[in-house]
């Protein structure tokens, strides 16, 4: 049976993330192995959004956290058996503190595994392999703060780097010299936030090409010349909202084209309309619809991506968040 696209159809997303783990046998489901701990913190969170966190089983996510946790370094590995990295980290602090559940953490060993990824330039490395991306700064910056352990940061180090990346046109890159992108202006915005260093950052000008991310389709690309796509929904606003400039873009125009791209048929949100629906973009097309007010939603923090209750209970909001 097909819906209307002009309202969220949110019962047909809840089931759309139930049935995710389930069909265990299709080619698809051991393709994303390596995503596996990232696809979780996806569909629970897409899910405290819509406010249907009940949907997915808690004790049997919490096991498969803790089951993909090495030992050895520390950190935590997409799937069990895989060599740990900073980004299913994160997602396992972050659906663990979402489950209330970090208890079950040995935060000096994780906490460790973090820090020993920070390169002598103040950047932060993925893994032992020494992938170096401004998003990792933000990971680190990020984790460490939900693990309350921000003091053990050599803050100095880490803001520099960042500031290293800043660009002529006020946006930020991957790494020192790399162009402006959307992703990495929120890893460099939310990481500068966390660590009360804002005044790092150019606000008009950035304010301005963040704006210029907006189509005529109302949604935004990533960089100039770009494709609009869901996800960028998230990323922009989220910047926009700690540079305290939302006003900036047609909030309007932007929920209709999140919404024109809900998979009717199946549920899920896909990164524009007419394509195949995914997790990811299911996930931070529901967190941008949660920062736009779209009625019904719970509030998303635009710098933790996670519940904004959740986030105030542990301290962590600011005066300056609104
Ligand atoms: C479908 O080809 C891909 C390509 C890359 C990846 S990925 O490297 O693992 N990754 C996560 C990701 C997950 C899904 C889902 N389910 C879909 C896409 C997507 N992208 C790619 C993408 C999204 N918008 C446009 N593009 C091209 C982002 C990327 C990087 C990223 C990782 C973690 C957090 C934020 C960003 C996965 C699938
Ligand atoms: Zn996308």
């Amino acid at each position: 049976m097909s819906h209307e696209t002009n309202t969220l159809l949110i019962p047909l997303h809840v089931s759309y993330i139930e049935n995710l783990g389930k069909n265990k046998n299709d080619l698809i489901y051991h393709l994303t192995a390596h995503l596996r701990m990232n696809a979780i913190y996806w569909g629970l969170t897409a899910l405290c959004t819509m406010n249907h966190r009940e949907a997915l089983d808690r004790d049997e996510m919490i096991d498969y956290v803790m089951s993909c946790w090495d030992e050895e370094t520390g950190g935590f590995g997409a799937h069990p058996d895989h060599d740990a990295h900073i980004l299913s980290t994160l997602s396992a602090i972050q659906i663990l503190v979402t489950q209330d559940a970090i208890g079950r953490l040995d935060i000096d060993r994780v906490v460790k595994f973090i820090l020993s990824l920070q390169q002598p330039s103040g950047v932060f490395a993925g893994d032992s392999f020494g992938e170096i991306d401004t998003r990792f700064s933000y990971i680190a910056v990020n984790a460490l703060s939900l693990l309350g352990r921000l003091g053990d940061l050599n803050v100095e180090k880490t803001v520099s780097y960042i500031v290293q990346c800043r660009n002529f046109d006020g946006g930020f890159g991957s790494r020192i010299g790399a162009e402006s992108h959307a992703g990495q202006v929120f890893v460099c915005c939310a990481a500068l936030t966390i660590l009360d260093r804002l005044d790092e950052i150019d606000t008009p000008t950035l304010s301005w090409w963040l704006a210029e991310r907006q189509l005529p389709n109302g949604g935004l690309n990533g960089r100039p010349e770009k494709l609009e796509d869901v996800c960028y929904s998230f990323w922009v606003l989220a910047s926009l909202s700690m540079l305290k400039k939302v006003h900036y873009i047609d909030s309007d125009k932007l929920i209709s084209f999140i919404l024109s791209a809900q998979d009717p048929e199946g549920g899920g949100i896909a990164d524009r309309p007419g394509d195949m629906p995914d997790v990811f973009h299911t996930h931070f097309g529901m967190a941008g619809l949660s920062l736009l007010g779209y009625p019904g939603l719970v509030d998303i923090d635009p710098v933790y991506c996670m519940p904004a209750a959740l986030i105030e209970n542990l301290g962590l909001r600011k005066g300056w968040q609104s």
